[in-house]
């Protein structure tokens, strides 16, 4: 065990530069709000709720003209970047902007419902492991894989050891930063961190990670995004 490295802070990349287009809202979905904060601050805040979680680095659109006016951008903790094209390269120019932390976490703006047990128990994997975790939740329905561009069905896909990939993703900061590099450079397809490692021949571990820890995606998502968020927050003030 490490532990030297089990008191070392984390910092965490939170990339809020996309424009939500699945969302068809009037703005990118990261700044829809729930209660009285956005997506975003909802985020941000599940991370920095715990103590070894010191700074958030956030990378934004060049066009964003919405986090400037968000307290967010006033707490000392959190810096914003320039973000990419696409989320790996908005998550790489995150961790090109952190100077000095051997752990990394990457979150979803738009994953608001984090729960704290789970952050904790992701955060702890740096206790064992030198590869790092992502946040997971096992299939639950049964899988179909359609027919090439049809809506029909080509063969149900085995659901054993299948799982939905999840964030926060808590991997090396060198290692994440290595991997991902290279797999961009090389033309792959990077929709995960996770997924840089792998394409590093890495194997990272799986944590389960609750089901309610959804990704606002669509616009039916925020409803129940906004009961997820609201059963923490009441459980957390019990
Ligand atoms: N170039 C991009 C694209 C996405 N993201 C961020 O990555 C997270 C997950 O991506 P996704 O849910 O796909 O968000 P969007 O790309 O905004 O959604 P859509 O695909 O519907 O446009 C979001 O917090 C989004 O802001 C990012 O930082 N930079
Ligand atoms: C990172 C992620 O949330 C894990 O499931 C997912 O890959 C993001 O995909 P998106 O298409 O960028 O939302």
């Amino acid at each position: 065990m490490n532990n030297l490295s089990s008191l070392a802070d984390v910092i965490a990349v939170v990339p809020a530069a996309g424009v939500g287009s699945r969302m068809q809202a009037a703005c990118p979905k990261q700044y829809l709000t729930i209660g009285q904060f956005t997506l975003l601050e909802h985020s941000v805040a599940r991370l920095l709720a715990h103590p070894a979680v010191k700074q958030v680095i956030v990378p934004i659109s060049p066009d964003d003209g919405w986090f400037d006016s968000l307290p967010l951008a006033q707490d000392a903790r959190v810096l914003r970047v320039t973000g990419g094209d696409t989320r790996a390269e908005s998550v790489l120019a995150g961790l090109q902007a952190i100077k000095h932390s051997e752990w990394v976490l990457v979150h979803d703006a738009a994953r608001p419902c984090l729960h704290p047990d789970d952050l904790a128990r992701l955060l702890a994997v740096r206790e064992h492991s030198k590869v790092g975790a992502i946040l997971a939740a096992p299939v639950r329905d049964t899988m179909k894989r359609a027919e090439p561009r049809k809506t029909a069905i080509a063969h149900t896909v085995e659901r054993e050891d299948l799982w939905h990939a999840l964030t926060p993703q808590f991997f090396p900061h060198q290692l994440l930063t290595a991997c991902l590099t290279r797999a961009l450079h090389e033309g792959a397809t990077i929709t995960d961190e996770a997924s840089a490692l792998e394409y590093c021949g890495y194997h990272p571990e799986l944590v389960s990670g609750r089901s309610d820890n959804i990704k606002v995606t669509r616009p039916e998502d925020l409803a129940l995004a906004a009961f997820y968020l609201t059963q923490i927050q009441l459980k957390e003030s019990a």
